[in-house]
Parts: structure tokens; sequence; C-alpha cells
């Protein structure tokens, strides 16, 4: 369902961070994406949301070509491909509640509607009771449950996620993990950047190693393979 061919990014400083990348991710797997600082990750997930573009190669999810989807097509790919960050990115003005349903795809949706399914997910990740709170009122990792609810609340079939465990304790990072292998339960792909080393080789899914901008390793149930 996820496909990159012969895929490289050059920045306009000139630096490159994918060196021809060439890869396939089918419907419900769960992947992790490891590798030594600035080796391409990042750049990697962003090319699968467009927030970048490729400079060469073409990037296909489901049947949608990315490199050559229209500008005004973006907001169409992003309600199906959730995507969540290290830093949460909340709107610290808003409820809980109203972070979730501000991302929810809202047309013809009524009230009733939209808060049934805002409190649905809420009760996914175990934060039915929190939904009148603020982003600063809550915990690092009920934070991070808050930006999985909104990045899930519109069922999309790709979840992608940038070191969602990077700014939290062990223990909540734990628990993070098991929000993700419920939502994968579901049928949903899960694409992790991460260097957490203990939950790559605790809880084994697919690996692949990004060095230089190159994929270096892709293996089932995979190790972690670096000392950090
Ligand atoms: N917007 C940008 N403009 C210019 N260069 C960039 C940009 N983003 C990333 N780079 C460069 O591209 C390379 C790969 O960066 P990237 O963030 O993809 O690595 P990473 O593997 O995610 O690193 P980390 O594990 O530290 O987050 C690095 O050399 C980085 O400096």
């Amino acid at each position: 369902m996820i496909k990159m061919n012969d895929v490289y990014k050059t920045y306009s400083n000139g630096v490159t961070a994918l060196n021809g990348i060439n890869i396939e991710i089918g419907q419900g797997e769960f992947v992790y994406l490891v590798g030594p600082s600035g080796a391409g990750k990042s750049t990697f997930v962003k090319l699968m949301y467009r927030e970048v573009k490729p400079s060469r190669g073409t990037i296909h999810i489901n049947e949608t070509d990315l490199s050559s989807i229209k500008e005004k097509r973006v907001p169409y790919l992003r309600r199906n491909i959730g995507v969540i960050f290290q830093d949460f990115k909340l709107l610290p003005k808003l409820t809980v509640f109203e972070n979730i349903a501000f991302a929810l795809e809202v047309i013809q949706e009524s009230p009733r509607n939209i808060k049934k399914r805002v409190m649905d997910v809420l009760d996914l990740v175990g934060l039915k009771n929190k939904a009148r709170f603020l982003p600063d009122e809550l915990s690092g990792g009920e934070q991070q449950r808050v930006s999985i609810a909104r990045a899930i609340v519109n069922h999309p079939k790709v979840v992608i996620a940038d070191e969602p465990t990077g700014n939290l304790d062990p223990d909540t990072s734990w628990e993070i993990m098991r929000v993700f292998e419920e939502i994968n339960a579901r049928g949903t792909t899960i694409i992790m950047a991460t260097h957490n080393k203990e939950i790559v080789n605790t809880i084994k899914k697919r690996v692949i190693a990004v060095e230089d901008g190159l994929i270096v390793r892709d293996e089932h149930r995979g190790e972690y393979g670096y000392d950090i």
C-alpha cells in the first residue's frame, strides 16, 4: 500500500538526505524506522505525508502518487494519514475534546456524532475523563495520548509517528506502545521512527534501518542494531 521507487531528497541548502530509497510496506504492517542521527528518518516519514516532496522518484500511498498530486489535494491526503510527533503539537488554548474535534472531518456531521466519535477515540486511548482539560493540565504521556486520538479520529489507514516516545519516561513510553499495538491490531499500518532501542528489541516488528540516506537493513522481527 506504500511504495517508494528510487526516491531521492536534496534540500535547498544542497544537503542530500535520501539517496535512492526503494521500499514496499503492506496494509496492517508495523514498521520501525531506525538509524543514526541525521540518517534521513524524519525526511523519510515527511515524504509520506507530503511535508516534503522528493527531488526524484515516486511515492505511492494506495493508488495516490504523492510526487504528482496537486497542492490543493494535500489536505485530503492528510485526512487518510494520521501523524504523531515527539512534541505532541496540541493547540494549547483548546481543550482535549476540542483538539480532537478540530481534526475531525466535520462535513455534515451532527454535533451528536462529533461528540460520539471524539469520546470513542478518547476511550480507546484511556482519557475519557480528561475531555475538558487543557493540554498543559495533562502529563506528557496523556498529551501524547491526545495526539494519538487526534491522529486516528478520521480512521486513517496509516499512522506515521516520528519519535513518539522521545519526550516520555520509560513507563509512559511502554503505555504509548500498547496504544499503538491496539491501533495496529485493528488493521492500521504503523510506521514509527525511533531511537528507542529497548522498545524495538522487545516489541518485535519489521525494522528498516537507514544510514546516509540509504536503506541498509530491512528485517522481519528485527533488532535495533545500534548502541544508543
Ligand atoms: N529542512 C531541511 N533543510 C535542509 N537540510 C535538512 C532539512 N531537514 C533535514 N535536513 C538534513 O537532512 C539530513 C537528514 O535529516 P533527518 O532529519 O531526515 O534525519 P533523522 O534521521 O531524522 O535524524 P534524527 O534521528 O536526528 O532526528 C541531515 O543532514 C539534516 O541536516
